[in-house]
Order: C-alpha cells, then sequence, then structure tokens
C-alpha cells in the first residue's frame, strides 16, 4: 500500500505514558498539529496482546483513531538486555508492575545480570526500540521503527529522563539517557542526527508522512 501524508490538524498521540507524551510532543512541535493524548480524552487503554512492538504500536494506534475519529500515533517502545536475550523487550512497562516502580525494573535487570555465571560476566549490551504506528480512522496504518544501542549500566544514574533511561548509555556518548535533557537526547537539530530510539523513528516517520 502506498504511503499517506498526514495533513496538519487535530492529532491524538496514543498513549497514557507522559513520558512519551512529552517526548512526541517536543518532536512534532515543528509541524503544527493541534496534539491532544489518549490519555487527556480519556480514551481506554488497549490490552498490549502483540508479540512484537509493531503488533503493539497498531494495536494501539487503531484502537485510538477508531475511538475518537482521529488520526492516532501510537509508540510501543521497550529495553532490551543482550545479556537476558532481550528482556524485558515488550514487558519493559510490565517489569515495572501496577506501581510503574522503574527503580525495581532496573534493579531486577542488574539482579538478573550479576547472577549469569560467565567468566568474562553478563553482556552488559542494550538497547530501546521504538515502533510508532499512525493510524487513520479508516484503518489505514504506517509503521517506523527505531533503535539506540548502547551499555547498561550501574548504578543508574540522572533524573531528567523516565522508565529505564538512568541504567542506559548510549555508544559514543559518556553520559545516560537520565543525564541528557530532552534536546541532547532526541538529538534533534540541523546538525545532529537522531540519537535516541523515538527520534530515529519519528525521523522515518516524518519523512514519509509530514510536509517538510
Ligand atoms: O503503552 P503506552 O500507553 O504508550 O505507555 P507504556 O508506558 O505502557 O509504554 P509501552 O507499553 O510502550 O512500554 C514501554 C516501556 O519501556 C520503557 N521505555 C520506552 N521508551 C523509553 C525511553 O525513551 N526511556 C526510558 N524508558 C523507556 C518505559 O518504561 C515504558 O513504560
Ligand atoms: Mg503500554
Amino acid at each position: 500500500m502506498s504511503q499517506r501524508k498526514l495533513m496538519p490538524g487535530k492529532l491524538v498521540v496514543a498513549s497514557h505514558n507522559n513520558g512519551k507524551i512529552r517526548e512526541i510532543n517536543e518532536l512534532l512541535e515543528p509541524y503544527g498539529f493541534e496534539v491532544t493524548s489518549a490519555a487527556d480524552q480519556n480514551l481506554a487503554e488497549p490490552e498490549e496482546t502483540g508479540l512484537t512492538f509493531e503488533a503493539n504500536a497498531e494495536l494501539k494506534a487503531v484502537a485510538a483513531a477508531k475511538a475518537s475519529g482521529l488520526p492516532s500515533l501510537a509508540d510501543d517502545s521497550g529495553f532490551c538486555v543482550e545479556g537476558l536475550d532481550g528482556q524485558p523487550g515488550i514487558y519493559s512497562a510490565r517489569w515495572a508492575g501496577p506501581e510503574k516502580d522503574f527503580a525495581m525494573a532496573m534493579r531486577t535487570i542488574e539482579e538478573k545480570l550479576e547472577a549469569i555465571p560467565a567468566v568474562a560476566g553478563a553482556d552488559r549490551r542494550g538497547y530501546f526500540v521504538a515502533v510508532l504506528c499512525l493510524a487513520w480512522p479508516d484503518g489505514h496504518t504506517e509503521m517506523f521503527r527505531g533503535e539506540v544501542h548502547g551499555q547498561v549500566v550501574w548504578p543508574p544514574r540522572g533524573d531528567k529522563g523516565f522508565g529505564y533511561d538512568p541504567v542506559f548509555q548510549p555508544d559514543g556518548y559518556d553520559r545516560t539517557f537520565g543525564e541528557m535533557t530532552s534536546e541532547e537526547k532526541h538529538g534533534w537539530s540541523a546538525d545532529t542526527p537522531a540519537l535516541s530510539h523515538r527520534a530515529r523513528a519519528f525521523e522515518l516517520f516524518s519523512k514519509a508522512c509530514l510536509e517538510n
């Protein structure tokens, strides 16, 4: 199916995560949309029954577009640790439990890594994935994936981000995402390429669907 452009107007960010909603709003800022979120609109949170980031992004975007009658942009993302065979992955939000306790979720990762008996230690490489799915009320969808690779560090550092940001240090940097401003985490300016998984997926989305 051919790619469809999104004309400026109302757009729903199909998420209930405030950290994500803030970052997506920042990325959308130059394009002149009237943005609301699924949380603002009191839309139900669909159960994330998919087994891939793509499946869950599509399910959230389509549910919000159908419920609101507006184009909707969902983000399904997560943190994948090589030494843990890619866990927590699509279960990243669920590892923090109903209380959304990310201090506990980060500690769980560290404990699991330390428990692995290996001569050279567990593989502490990790990466974030974000899949953005844009859905229209008629069911048409477009999908974009971004990744950023680096190291899992311990102890956690920085309180600027959200979720797993304090334990992730991207390749080529000596600071964690938790120690970066959102401009640095996006890496989004005329002379720096996109850095975060979300900014990288957004760059593909903006090239394909937005008027640049
Ligand atoms: O589904 P929605 O409503 O969008 O919100 P959510 O928090 O449940 O989001 P996901 O299902 O996509 O789960 C992704 C989790 O991965 C983590 N995560 C995603 N992007 C992140 C980032 O940029 N920095 C830190 N953690 C991130 C974060 O903890 C999220 O809760
Ligand atoms: Mg979720």
